[in-house]
Formats: structure tokens, C-alpha cells, sequence
């Protein structure tokens, strides 16, 4: 056996090519290279009698290098060209796929004549993620070998599937549990010498289906509901359509065509920043210079979850998941039975949509999951997340007992949406231990989960909090201690800004939809009646600005010198508490209905209100909302940088994409706000601003101002402007 660069190559029988992207990469030019030169060497080799491709260190190949995007014409056609050169060898080529097989390299296994995969591979076309679609000819073979539903269906959703789902598209030939490449070379030497035209993807028809037309406009429409403005799914139809309607080398021309046109979409930069993102978050700096590269965490053995809330029964279920033994706790039987039983039910539903992985779930077993009362339990646990609701005084009750019952090194987390850590903290004997840990509604399905350090918090808690993110397999973003920290502080103005348009004009479904429309899941009323008006009231009430606290005389439109909308409030004083009650700002079928329909006594409400106040109603058009809804959030996502409550503007983006339903393709807001232009953003901020003087969400921020006189720089340059970087980090 000949060993060179990456590259093994057997003298009589197989073949073998390795060195599928190192590490993970992605596929760079001097492995394109080198399968080049084996192949043609291969094929001028009369001794040799078949080819064997693998990769290295147990990997076939994550795709084409993502980076290299930027400068396509080197590395795009060579592939595709690769992938042909493949196909039309004379000798049979075999993939070993081991690992994963993603985007252009599987691709490339699209090429060989025959694929066998290790059982726990895992394939797929993850090109639409990245706002792309499979650019070297994937999308013209993949119909043709596993017909176009299965194609359309991996095509447009990028979703990976098991060695064993690929055996049953038809995708690969083998499944093995033993040595891959070993039997790739022995299905190598078994073929030799076979024909191999019935094995060239190019050369065989598109299985037809009874309406092919019918199925794909079907499909497009479907597409085109679900991607919310993004571009990429549906013009992964059209690529597919192209395999159905064109012979293979037109509809080749017909994918570089759609392929470069996404490529210059913009939404194809913005999705690629997001994958880039969501792994730079996962570096983490914080006070005394503390950082991810210099902190381990502890193990996460077992767990405990206090109070079995909406939340707390989402985070049970998720640690289950996550094969973390959980002792789920309540302060009385009566709760405790409740919360058991939606836990079990929730577990139940996960345990069907997993199918196989559900015995291992073995939520019955009280080694996995207990429930109890007794706070005793709890004196083991490696972490503990308490879910309770949010009020201050019961949530500095429940440390203090922590502190005087768990194991010094347990991690205390707290789930708060919105309060002060170092005020929590400060009812323990250990604040280093403690941390904030915000999880998202449901919590078993949104993969966010803030992490808010306190002034205290040690970076081994960071750490291990960041672990607890990975082994939940949710994005852990690191941040620091402010009201609301980055998610809702950022949400406050926008949410604001929503409602003030409707007291000078609009209704609630105008503003939802322009917001809709611009690719948000919920626009904002709808999100407010599904998580319930009452919890903001009830909030408000906290902070004085509402109920009998509020001093006498008070204007009713003004708290503390600004703008202030009673709105909300008399809403929930009228009973709406939004889909718990079964109306809000829109009305339900029932009390916990979720079909929202616009409602009447809404608009006479504000009707109503406008003419108490003397507001004259306007039109406002959908720019506007636009602009006062996410600039005043943007601003404040400035003002956020500026403190160093997040260490860039990447951790905001990650946060609103993972935790907010902002449109993936545009990148988050912080990214919109650079493609908008910060000199537009700026000057649009002062035209509201001036306006609305008494709105302090809508004056810019500092840091704004700065980075627009400093020239506008590139995203990734901001932080470098701050004139120092702000003590908590
Ligand atoms: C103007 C004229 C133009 C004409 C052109 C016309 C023709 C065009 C032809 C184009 C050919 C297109 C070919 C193909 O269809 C396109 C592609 O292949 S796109 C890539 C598809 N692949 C993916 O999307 C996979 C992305 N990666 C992942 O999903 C995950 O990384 C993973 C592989 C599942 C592994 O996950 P983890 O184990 O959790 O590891 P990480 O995610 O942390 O990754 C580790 C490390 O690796 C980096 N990385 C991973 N994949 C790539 C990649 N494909 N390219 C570059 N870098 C990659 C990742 O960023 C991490 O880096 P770190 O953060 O640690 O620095």
C-alpha cells in the first residue's frame, strides 16, 4: 500500500482516496486536487481495478468550505466538475461514508457508482440553511437516485438522516457496524468488471410520479409558506423541477443559475453569518478577564428543577432528554401531582417523535426522574435550576434554603426572565455558584438559553452552564446582569414602540402583519396574547407604573417625564389576558384557543381611547412600523454593546434568531442594522426621535452616533470602537 498526502492507494484491487476536509473545514481546494490527480492516475493505471473514497479521522466530508463562499468561481466549479469526473471513471468507485456525508460531500458520494455507509453516519443537503441550494449537480442526481418527494424533502428542509433512513431511500447501497472502508473496498472488489452505466446517476431517468407538475406546484406553494421570505427553499423546487423537465446537463446549467442567483441574495451572506455566529457564542468572556479558552466545567451528573410550572415542566423534560437523571420538585403534593402528570405527558409526546430512542428515555425509572416535595433530595445534585415564578422574595427564599442543602460545588441556577441575579445571589453563601439560566418558552423546543453571569458568578459556573447548554443541545449565549438582560431589554422598545403606533392609529393585525411580512414567526400582539398580557401587567404593577402605587395626578399617557402607554393595562383590567382567556388584543375561539381573529371590540377600544386622550388618528404606513419597531430595538441593542452587557453584536443576533423568531435569513438585527446601513438607521432614529422627544428608545444611541462619524465599519469591527471595554467584561 502507497501512502501519500492524505491518500492510500492499494496496487492491485481498490483503490483508496482519503482526505475529505480536514478536521471540519470544509472541502478545500488541495483535496479537490488530490482526487483530481488519484482519479485520472487511477484510471491510467491498468493494474489498478477500482476505486475506494473516504475520509479522514472518521469523517467523510462536512461540504464545501463555507468560508469560500465569498469567492466562488475558485472552488464551485472544480466540484461539480470533481463530482462529473467521478461519475464517468471507468473503473467503479465506491464511498465509504463514515460520520457525515453533508452538502457537497455527499454530493460527491452522489458521484461514486456505489455508496456504503457505517451505521451511525449521517447524510444531507444542508445547502438551503446556508441560503444555498446543492450547487455540484446534487439536486439533479439526488431525484434521480431516491425519486423526488425523498430529494425534495432533504433538498428543501437540510435535514440530516441516519445511515439507515439512507437505506431505505435507497441513498446508499450498505449499512455496516463494523469496518466502513474495509467493506467499501470489499464491495469494490465484488463489482469489478460489472457495468457501470446503470450506476451513473446522469445517465438514469427521474422515477415519474402519477403528477409530477401538480406535486411540485403543490410543494413550492408549501415551501414558500414555511419559508417566511426565504429565498432558498423554493428555489430549491425550481432546481428539482429542473431534474424533472431538462435533461441532466441542462438542468446542471438551470442549478448554477439558481445557485448564483441565491448567492447574490444577500439572505445566502446573512445565513452564513448566522452559522458563523451561533459557533463564535460559543466563546464567552466575562469579568476579571475570565474566558471560555481558561474555564472547565464541572460534570453534570444529575440535576434538580424547582417548581413545575409551564417552565419547569419544559426543562425536566429536555434534561431527561438530555440523559441527565432530574429530581423534580413542588412546595405541595397537590402541585406535585399536577406537574407530574403534564411532565409524563410531555415525555410520552417526545418519546413518540424520537420512535426508536424512546426506551432510552426510561422516564419511569425514579433513577432518572423523581418527583418530590422534600427539599432534601436535592442535596446531591450537580446543578439545580429553580422555576418558579417571577417573584424576587420567594426566589431568594428558595436560595438561601439551597445554599444550606446542596453540595458546595452545585451549580444554582435561577430561570428568570428579567431579575437581578446579584440580588438572588446575594441570599446564598456561595453567589459564585450562582448563575441565570433564561429558557425559553416552551422550553424543551426553543433551543435559546441566555446565561447571565452575576458579579460574582466564577468562570467554572459560566463554564458549566455553557455544558448544560451543549448536553441540552441549545445555543448557550453568555451575557451579563441587567434588567431584562439582552432578549427582553431589546424587546421592551420594540414592544413599546408597537403599541404606541396603536394609539396613534393602527391596529393590532396591521402592525403584526408588516412584521410578519418582514419574516418575524408572531408579530408582536400575537406574541404578547400567547405569552400572556397579565404577566407584563403584573410586572408593571411591580415597578409602580400601573395600579393604586401609581401617585395621584399622575397624567395617565406619562410615566417618570416619558411617554407612557395605559394600554396594556386596560386591557387586563377588562379581563384580556390574550389565548389563556380567549381574548387580548385579538380574539380566540375559546378561552386557550390559538386561531387569532381581529376584533371589533378592540377597535372600539381604541376608538375609544383615542378620543379620550384627543389623539387624532392617522394613517401610518408600513415603512413606519417598520422603522419604529426594530430601529428602536436595534438602538437598543447599541446601548447594550456599549455597556458590555454581550460581548459583540453576534450574541445579540444569535439571541434573537434562536430565542425571538427574528427571520434567520436577515441575519438577526444587529446584521439587518449593518445592511440597512448604520448612517440610515442613525438618521431614521433622529427623524422618530425629534417626532417623539418624550420616547427615550428612539434617541439614538452613543454608540451608534460614534460608529456612523467613525465611518460606518464593518460588523465585525464594532466592538474595536468602544472606547474601552466596559468593566463587566
Ligand atoms: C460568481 C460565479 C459563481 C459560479 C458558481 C456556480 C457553481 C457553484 C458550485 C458550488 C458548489 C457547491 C457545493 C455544495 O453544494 C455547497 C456546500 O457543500 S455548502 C456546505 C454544506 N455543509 C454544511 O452546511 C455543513 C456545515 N457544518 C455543520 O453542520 C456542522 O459543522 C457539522 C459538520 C454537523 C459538525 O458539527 P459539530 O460537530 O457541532 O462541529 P461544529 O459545527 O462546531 O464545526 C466545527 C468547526 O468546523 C467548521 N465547519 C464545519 N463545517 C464547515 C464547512 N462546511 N465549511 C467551513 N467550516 C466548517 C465550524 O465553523 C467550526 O469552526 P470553529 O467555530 O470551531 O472555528
Amino acid at each position: 500500500m502507497r501512502r501519500g498526502r492524505g491518500l492510500h492507494a492499494a496496487g492491485a484491487g481498490p483503490e483508496r482516496y482519503q482526505g475529505y476536509g480536514r478536521g471540519l473545514r470544509g472541502i478545500s481546494l488541495a483535496v479537490l486536487q488530490a482526487l483530481e490527480d488519484g482519479l485520472e492516475k487511477a484510471d491510467a493505471d491498468p493494474s489498478v481495478k477500482a476505486v475506494m473514497i473516504c475520509g479522514e479521522n472518521g469523517k467523510f466530508s462536512a461540504g464545501a468550505d463555507i468560508r469560500g463562499f465569498s469567492s466562488p468561481n475558485r472552488q464551485g466549479p472544480s466540484l461539480a466538475a470533481l463530482v462529473s469526473l467521478i461519475e464517468s471513471s471507468k473503473k467503479p468507485v465506491v464511498a465509504a461514508i463514515e460520520g457525515i456525508a453533508l452538502g457537497g460531500g455527499l454530493e460527491v458520494a452522489l458521484g461514486c457508482h456505489y455508496r456504503v455507509a457505517h451505521v451511525k453516519a449521517r447524510m444531507g443537503l444542508p445547502e438551503v440553511t446556508l441560503g444555498l441550494l446543492p450547487g455540484a449537480e446534487g439536486t439533479q442526481r439526488l431525484p434521480r437516485l431516491i425519486g423526488v418527494p425523498a430529494a425534495l424533502d432533504m433538498i428543501t428542509t437540510g435535514k440530516h438522516i441516519s445511515a439507515h433512513e439512507a437505506l431505505k431511500l435507497g441513498l446508499v447501497d450498505e449499512v455496516v457496524e463494523a469496518n466502513t472502508v474495509e467493506a467499501a473496498m470489499h464491495l469494490a472488489n465484488q463489482v469489478i468488471g460489472q457495468p457501470l452505466g446503470p450506476r451513473r446517476l446522469s445517465l438514469r431517468p427521474v422515477p415519474p410520479l402519477p403528477d409530477t407538475d401538480g406535486f411540485l406546484r403543490a410543494a413550492r406553494l408549501r415551501v414558500r409558506e414555511r419559508a417566511r421570505g426565504c429565498l432558498a427553499p423554493e428555489l430549491c423546487v425550481q432546481a428539482v423541477r429542473a431534474a424533472t423537465e431538462l435533461p441532466f446537463s441542462a438542468g446542471v446549467r438551470r442549478e448554477r443559475e439558481l445557485f448564483v442567483e441565491l448567492l447574490s441574495s444577500g439572505q445566502a451572506r446573512a445565513l452564513q453569518y448566522a452559522f458563523f455566529a451561533e459557533r463564535a457564542v460559543r466563546r464567552w468572556s466575562a469579568p476579571g478577564g475570565a474566558a471560555s479558552h481558561g474555564a472547565a466545567p464541572r460534570p453534570l451528573r444529575s440535576a434538580a428543577v424547582i417548581g413545575l410550572g409551564t417552565m419547569g415542566r419544559g426543562i425536566v423534560t429536555c434534561l431527561v432528554k438530555a440523559n441527565i437523571p432530574v429530581v423534580a420538585l413542588e412546595q405541595n403534593l397537590e402541585y406535585l401531582n399536577v406537574g407530574r402528570k403534564a411532565v409524563m405527558l410531555l415525555l410520552e409526546r417526545e418519546a413518540k417523535k424520537m420512535e426508536q430512542d424512546a426506551q432510552a428515555l426510561d422516564f419511569h425509572n425514579p433513577a432518572r426522574l423523581q418527583f418530590t416535595v422534600d427539599f432534601d433530595l436535592l442535596r446531591d445534585v450537580d446543578l439545580v435550576i429553580e422555576a418558579v415564578f417571577e417573584d424576587m422574595a420567594l426566589k431568594k427564599e428558595i436560595f438561601h434554603k439551597l445554599s444550606r442543602i446542596c453540595k458546595p460545588e452545585a451549580l444554582l441556577c435561577t430561570n428568570t426572565s428579567a431579575l437581578d441575579i446579584d440580588e438572588i445571589a446575594s441570599a446564598t453563601s456561595r453567589p459564585e455558584q450562582v448563575i441565570g439560566t433564561h429558557f425559553f418558552s416552551p422550553a424543551h423546543v426553543m433551543r435559546l438559553l441566555e446565561i447571565i453571569y452575576g458579579r460574582h458568578t466564577s468562570p467554572t459556573a459560566i463554564a458549566t452552564a455553557m455544558q448544560l447548554a451543549r448536553a441540552l443541545r441549545k445555543v448557550g449565549v453568555v451575557v451579563g446582569n441587567c434588567f431584562g438582560f439582552v432578549g427582553n431589554r431589546m424587546m421592551f422598545p420594540y414592544v413599546e414602540q408597537a403599541v404606541f403606533l396603536l394609539e396613534e392609529g393602527s391596529r393590532p393585525e396591521e402592525v403584526d402583519q408588516v412584521l410578519e411580512d418582514f419574516g418575524f414567526k408572531i408579530g408582536p400582539f400575537r406574541m404578547s396574547d400567547l405569552a400572556g398580557l397579565d404577566v407584563g401587567w403584573r410586572s408593571r404593577q411591580g415597578q409602580g407604573l400601573t395600579g393604586p402605587s401609581v401617585p395621584a395626578g399622575t397624567p395617565a399617557r406619562q410615566r417618570l417625564g416619558r411617554r407612557y402607554s395605559p394600554l396594556p393595562d386596560l386591557l387586563c383590567e377588562s379581563g384580556r389576558f390574550g389565548q389563556k382567556s380567549g381574548t387580548g388584543w385579538y380574539r380566540y375561539e375559546r378561552a386557550g384557543g390559538r386561531t387569532a381573529t381581529p376584533d371589533p371590540g378592540v377597535h372600539s377600544l381604541l376608538a375609544q381611547y383615542r378620543h379620550t386622550h384627543g389623539i387624532r388618528p392617522r394613517h401610518i404606513d408600513q415603512e413606519e412600523i417598520l422603522e419604529r419597531c426594530l430601529f428602536a430595538l436595534i438602538n437598543e441593542g447599541f446601548a447594550i454593546l456599549a455597556e458590555g452587557i454581550a460581548a459583540g453584536p453576534e450574541h445579540l443576533d444569535v439571541i434573537y434568531i434562536n430565542g425571538y423568531g427574528w427571520p434567520r435569513h436577515r441575519g438577526g438585527p444587529m446584521f439587518y442594522a449593518a445592511t440597512v446601513g448604520l448612517p440610515r438607521v442613525l438618521a431614521r432614529l433622529q427623524h422618530h426621535s425629534q417626532a417623539h422627544p418624550d420616547v427615550p428608545g428612539l434617541r439614538p444611541s452613543a454608540f451608534l452616533e460614534k460608529l456612523v462619524a467613525m465611518g460606518n465599519p464593518p460588523l465585525k469591527e464594532w466592538m474595536s470602537y468602544l472606547s474601552q471595554q466596559s468593566p463587566r467584561l
